[in-house]
């Protein structure tokens, strides 16, 4: 197998303050013009500390780790010379790969943290295709996202060693995928939806009463009024779309004065949309995470206590 050989770089320090200049425009800074309006408009007049010094060295071609405190342009510091070697804007001092261009055609990567994420820059392609730059998006496959949330749900079960589940999906298509998916993972269920006739649904309806089938997957639609009395878990697979649907699917459980539990799967970046639901409803939603195959809650619960008042 042939390794490539990794170039070692010496690796230089520079502290802010002895940053080589502190220039008073991104002109200055060696930014083109076309740039520089775009910055203008969206009152950006005068670099940051942090972009006088990292950008002029960016530009030059070498790599930079900046180490700062939060809210103080890094950002921009490490965007504005990537855009300049991109598209239109691409500064022909700079010689970057240009190899590496011609063979695959792709000049930078855009990676996000979350599908979520990537959906929203998707979206935000439309405004800088209008500069007339290429851009292709690969998300990673819902399939993929499914067969982790399903992971999930099954941890959760056996973590709260729950016998009545009721699971909650917000599209009816991935949740049959999902009744596949658990039930390759051995775990009994069965699907709830409005495809399915009256005689189906009812059909479903007993064997998950009676307790053939452990997880019942459905929708919030399709469960609305259903009363099960024993149900001790409920799973949120997809973030419930507001508060009104969240409460009606987490009141799933917990009747008649019978303990339950309601776990929501979400992502670390949907977090805000879970903390919103904890304020406008009042209720406590720790995050929690998976110990030695039990739930714990990973936050602190009287810093929560506070943020909720
Ligand atoms: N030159 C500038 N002029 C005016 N506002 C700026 C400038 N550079 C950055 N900002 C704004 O300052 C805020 C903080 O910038 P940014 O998010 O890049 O900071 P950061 O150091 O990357 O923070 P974090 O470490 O939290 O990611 C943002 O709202 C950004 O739009």
């Amino acid at each position: 197998m042939k390794h490539r050989k990794v170039e070692r770089r010496r690796l230089e320090t520079t502290k802010l303050e002895s940053a080589p200049f502190a220039p008073k425009s991104f002109s200055e800074l060696g930014l083109p013009s076309p740039l520089i309006e775009r910055l203008e408009s969206g009152r950006f007049n005068v670099p940051t500390n942090v972009q006088s010094a990292a950008i002029p060295t960016i530009l030059k071609n070498h790599d930079v780790v900046i180490q700062l405190y939060t809210g103080l342009g890094k950002t921009l510091a490490y965007v504005l010379p990537i855009l300049c070697g991109v598209g239109p804007l691409k500064n022909k001092s700079s010689s970057g790969d240009k190899e590496t261009r011609k063979k695959t055609g792709i000049e930078a990567v855009l990676v996000a943290p979350s599908r979520e994420l990537g959906l929203f820059l998707i979206q935000a392609q439309t405004q800088i295709s209008s500069l007339g730059q290429q851009y292709r998006a690969f998300l990673p496959h819902p399939n993929a996202i499914l067969h982790r949330k399903v992971g999930t749900l099954r941890r959760s079960v056996h973590a709260m060693d729950a016998q009545y589940v009721i699971a909650f999906m917000n599209h009816t298509r991935q949740l049959k995928d999902g009744v596949f998916k658990l039930e390759a993972r051995a775990m009994k269920n069965a699907e709830l939806h409005g495809d399915l006739g009256k005689l189906g649904r009812s059909t479903i309806l007993k064997k998950f009463k009676s307790g053939q089938e452990r997880v019942l997957i459905t929708n919030e639609l399709a469960a609305r009024g259903l009363g099960v009395p024993e149900c001790d878990l409920v799973v949120n697979l997809d973030l419930p779309t507001d508060s009104i649907h969240y409460a009606h699917q987490a009141g799933r459980t917990g009747r008649l004065g019978r303990k339950g539990t309601v776990v929501t799967i979400c992502k670390e970046p949907e977090m805000f949309a879970v903390k919103k639901l904890q304020k406008q409803l009042g209720v406590y939603i720790p995050a929690c995470e998976f110990t030695k195959g039990k739930l714990v809650v990973t936050e602190d619960e009287k810093k929560y206590a506070e943020a909720l008042k």
